[in-house]
């Protein structure tokens, strides 16, 4: 029996996750799922329990109540298959061992992913592409007590995707780092996405992870408040016209407009795929609509978070 068509097994399930610190409860009811492919970034207020969530989705925290499959096996009952590909920096900055070099701590990380179930040794071509694809290739032979916070950062960063995992783990990846280092992580996060990797971030940066993440969970006191699918945000544009009215019921008649309203001075269609725009245009020329502008609609998701927050 083959199980063609069936639904791809998620990368990583959180299912009726609680955890309590003694009386405490920290997190409550959480669950989330991630597809192969897709940047989860979790966000929320300072306490709010993501580092909490992500130290259980590792397996280095134990759940009161609920389960995390990562490639569908249990992250607390069979860890070490559920860990074999998976990469994680839970922890900021990553611990290294300060009088060991950039490339020898790396080394005592892929000698302990080799010894994963059904994965191969880690070569020291991978060791040196992996730091030069962090711009650590200066620092490879220097020791760590000699790196800066944000190159340890990104050390950690190095670490957790040496032995190229399907499941991604990263504590705020993006904290302590410049503008530069900011941006070299999105790139390698999209890239293993792109490549299929399933990719769970935390992060404060609302605007920079609009851009690149395709959910973001939303924690609020332990709870997971809403999921935000921004793909679906993303397909929004809007054009200048000079009769918004007129433009949006001519746009609510195209079979690619699933929505559409007016926020002066703009039409706002929601589009099917955003390869429609020109097609729209070409439709709006047609009715006699003349249009000055046409941009995304960018979803503000700063703006969506601080009312969701607010409210709870
Ligand atoms: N080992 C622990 N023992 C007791 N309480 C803890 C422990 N670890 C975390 N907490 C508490 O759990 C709550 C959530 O902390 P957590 O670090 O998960 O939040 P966070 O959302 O990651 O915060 P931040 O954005 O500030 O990093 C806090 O109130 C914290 O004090």
């Amino acid at each position: 029996m083959t199980n063609k068509g069936a639904p791809a097994l998620p990368a990583i399930e959180v299912r009726g996750l609680s955890k309590k610190y003694g009386p405490t409860g920290i997190l409550e009811d959480v669950s989330l799922t991630v597809s192969p492919g897709e940047v989860y970034a979790l966000t929320g207020p300072n306490g709010a329990g993501k580092t909490t969530l992500m130290r259980t989705m590792t397996g280095l925290a134990f759940p009161t109540g609920g389960e995390v499959r990562i490639l569908g096996r249990n992250i607390h009952t069979d860890g070490t298959r559920a860990r074999a590909h998976m990469g994680a920096v839970v922890e900021a900055p990553a611990k290294f061992y300060p009088q060991f070099t950039g490339t020898e701590n790396l080394q005592i990380h892929a000698n302990l992913a080799a010894m994963a179930p059904g994965r191969e040794r880690i070569t020291r071509d991978r060791i040196r592409e992996v730091l030069a694809l962090l711009e650590l290739t200066r620092m490879a032979d220097r020791k760590v007590s000699e790196f800066s916070l944000g190159q340890r950062q990104r050390l950690g960063v190095a670490s957790a995707i040496l032995n190229d995992p399907k499941v991604l783990i990263l504590d705020e990846p993006t904290s302590g780092l410049d503008p530069l280092g900011i941006g070299l992580i999105h790139r390698i996060v999209t890239s293993l996405a792109t490549s299929g990797c399933a990719v769970v971030l935390s992060t404060h940066h609302l605007r920079e992870i609009a851009t690149y993440a395709h959910t973001v969970g939303i924690l609020t006191a332990g709870r997971m408040v809403d999921t935000v699918d921004l793909k679906q945000r993303h397909a929004a544009y809007r054009f200048r016209v000079d009769d918004p009215v007129l433009a949006a019921a001519a746009l609510e008649k195209l079979p690619f407009v699933k929505k559409a309203s007016t926020r002066m001075p703009y039409a706002i269609a929601h589009l099917t795929d955003v390869g429609s725009v020109p097609d729209t245009l070409a439709h709006l020329a047609k009715e006699g609509i003349r249009v000055y502008e046409a941009s995304p609609d960018l979803f503000d998701l700063y703006e969506y978070y601080r009312d969701r927050v607010e409210q709870h």
